[in-house]
């Protein structure tokens, strides 16, 4: 459904994407993680067709989208902070939705606008940031594109409203799958939605996996310093922390296994899993970390 193949791309000579190679061939919700400027807004306007890669090649159900209509009409691209005219109101930015979306789905639109208690007579320019993307959310997902991009949808709402979000997603997607792609700093949230994860750090892409596999890795072990010393010895250490004067507490970049578990277990240490947000925060963490 796309495919990324060793594409690069540069701003003002400054390379922000290098040799990004990853496909998405099933209609999955995938995540996409990474931190501040690891290059995942350049790469979904690369997919919408906003830009054009500057090496190697983007392709969205088999077309390249740069300047490509018939490649475009399938991807709905939600960016953060959509640009909607500011004369129009929620309505008009509904038409827009309908209008630009050749299997625009009214019935999930209407629902949404309901769901979100959005007033259709309000100028989209003076919703609240949680509305405004509540009304970014329901054009992406109402739009039934092969290919919904959402950048950040929750950027501003509440927990609850987050909840009912996660929740028109997943039922959107079971009654029609197809591939949506949500850019997220908040994947603790969204990660039992998703079943692939694609991690982009400074530019390159560090991981694409299916999520399962994510969320087994990382795990903390904590006790006595001298023990926790030998069992970590050769693996990699992502965090630490005193825990008095003889205690220690790490992150270890390793599966929570029955065989760590073990592990654990004969040398008096407890083990827990790592959060995935923290994981993935550590390991595109770039100071080294010593014992
Ligand atoms: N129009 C632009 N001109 C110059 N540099 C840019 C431009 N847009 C983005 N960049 C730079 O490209 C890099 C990648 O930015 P990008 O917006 O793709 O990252 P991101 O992962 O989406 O970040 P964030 O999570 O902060 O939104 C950053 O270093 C950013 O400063």
């Amino acid at each position: 459904m796309i495919d990324v193949n060793e594409v690069t791309y540069s701003y003002d000579n400054f390379p922000v994407l290098e040799k990004v190679s990853f496909e998405e061939k099933e209609p999955v919700i995938a995540g996409l993680w990474g931190r501040n400027g690891a290059g995942k807004t350049t790469l979904m306007r690369l997919l919408a067709g906003h830009q054009r890669p500057h090496g190697g090649t983007v392709q969205v159900m088999g077309l390249a989208p740069y300047g490509n209509p018939a490649a475009v009409r399938h991807v709905c691209y939600m960016q953060e902070d959509h640009p909607f005219s500011t004369i129009w109101t929620v309505q008009d930015a509904l038409r827009f939705g309908q209008y630009f979306n050749a299997n625009w789905d009214q019935v999930t639109a209407d629902r949404l606008v309901e769901t979100f208690r959005l007033d259709r007579k309000k100028k989209v320019s003076k919703l609240s940031k949680g509305m405004k993307s509540a009304l970014q959310f329901i054009i992406g997902l109402s739009s039934h594109s092969d290919i919904t991009i959402l950048d950040e949808p929750t950027n501003g709402l509440d927990a609850g409203m987050r909840r009912k979000l996660y929740e028109a997603l997943r039922e959107s997607h079971e009654e029609s799958p197809r591939l949506i792609l949500i850019s997220t700093h908040h994947i603790e949230e969204v990660q039992t939605l998703c079943e692939s994860l694609i991690v982009m750090h400074k530019g390159k892409l560090l991981h694409h996996q299916p999520i399962d596999e994510f969320r087994e890795q990382g795990i903390w072990l904590a006790g006595e310093r001298n023990a926790v010393t030998s069992v970590i010895d050769g693996h990699n250490v992502l965090e630490q922390s005193a825990l008095g004067s003889k205690k220690i507490r790490v992150m270890l970049d390793a599966p929570y296994s029955k065989q760590w578990k073990e592990q654990a277990q004969a040398y008096g240490l407890s083990i827990e899993k790592a959060d995935l947000q923290n994981y993935l925060l550590n390991i595109t963490e770039d100071a080294e970390v010593n014992v």
